[in-house]
């Protein structure tokens, strides 16, 4: 029926600008969650902080937490409590401070946790192109299934891969995790997008190919994390999956 109410001069509204991610050769994208997906480090700082304050031990400043965060939380903790790193902590010291740590992040596990700019946007792309998108996290994955569920995003995924849930010796910088991520999107090209050395480790050692935001978690320049493209916005995602 013809629409009356719009009177004959009006602008004829702009097609819908055709999605990029169409012309991708990839079935599935991988993403790691911590300095990728989410903003984490400020509830992640918050309990490695309560767990140092249970061990009467001086607490971290939040910008020098944020480059140790990769490994998983254990393995956070003991550099925290390694001070210069040459303490060795043993595990009966290591152990219960973990409990601690975990239990508080879980209870406030997305309090100033956020989605980076432009995210959302990407995934709809992805999504819109019929491409699988997958988490690979060295996070445990129950923690990194209620994270993304309080933030309203668990269902956007096709898989959530944590760093326990093939056994934490096969965690990034392993390649298993990607080549997990790969089978649960349906097999086929699989492409990584990541934030760390682990990542990268891990596209590297799976064959995959590998985005790195610069935003995110480290300690070198983003230029050395051996990454197949670099990107300081998810609006330069898709382009430059599109050169891969
Ligand atoms: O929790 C961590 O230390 C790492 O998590 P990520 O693999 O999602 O960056
Ligand atoms: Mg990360």
């Amino acid at each position: 029926m013809q629409d009356l109410s719009r009177p004959s001069s009006a602008p004829v509204p702009a097609p819908h600008p055709a999605n990029p991610a169409r012309a991708l050769r990839f079935h599935a994208v991988g993403f790691d969650l911590d300095g990728t997906l989410l903003e984490t480090a400020p509830d992640i700082a918050n309990a490695l902080n309560h767990a140092l304050r249970m061990a009467g031990r001086p607490t971290i400043a939040f910008e020098q937490v944020r480059p140790m965060i990769g490994g998983g939380a254990k393995r956070l903790l003991a550099k925290a409590l390694a001070g210069d790193g040459k303490e060795r902590v043993p595990a009966e010291t290591l152990d219960p401070l973990y409990a601690e740590l975990l239990s508080h992040y879980e209870a406030n596990i997305a309090v100033e946790t956020k989605a980076y700019d432009g995210l959302m946007p990407a995934l709809d792309q992805l999504a819109e192109a019929g491409i699988a998108v997958g988490v690979a996290t060295n996070k445990l994955e129950s923690l990194a299934r209620h994270l993304l569920d309080q933030m309203g995003m668990l269902d956007r995924f096709a898989c959530v891969i944590g760093g326990d849930t093939l056994g934490t010796q096969n965690a990034k910088p392993k390649p298993d995790m990607l080549f997990e991520l790969q089978r649960q999107c349906g097999g086929g090209p699989a492409a990584f997008v990541g934030d760390s050395i682990y990542d990268t480790g891990a596209a590297r050692a799976a064959g995959h190919p590998c985005v790195a935001v610069s935003f995110g978690y480290r300690t070198q320049p983003v230029t050395e994390l051996g990454a197949d493209a670099v990107i300081d916005h998810f609006d330069e995602l898709i382009p430059a999956l599109s050169m891969l």
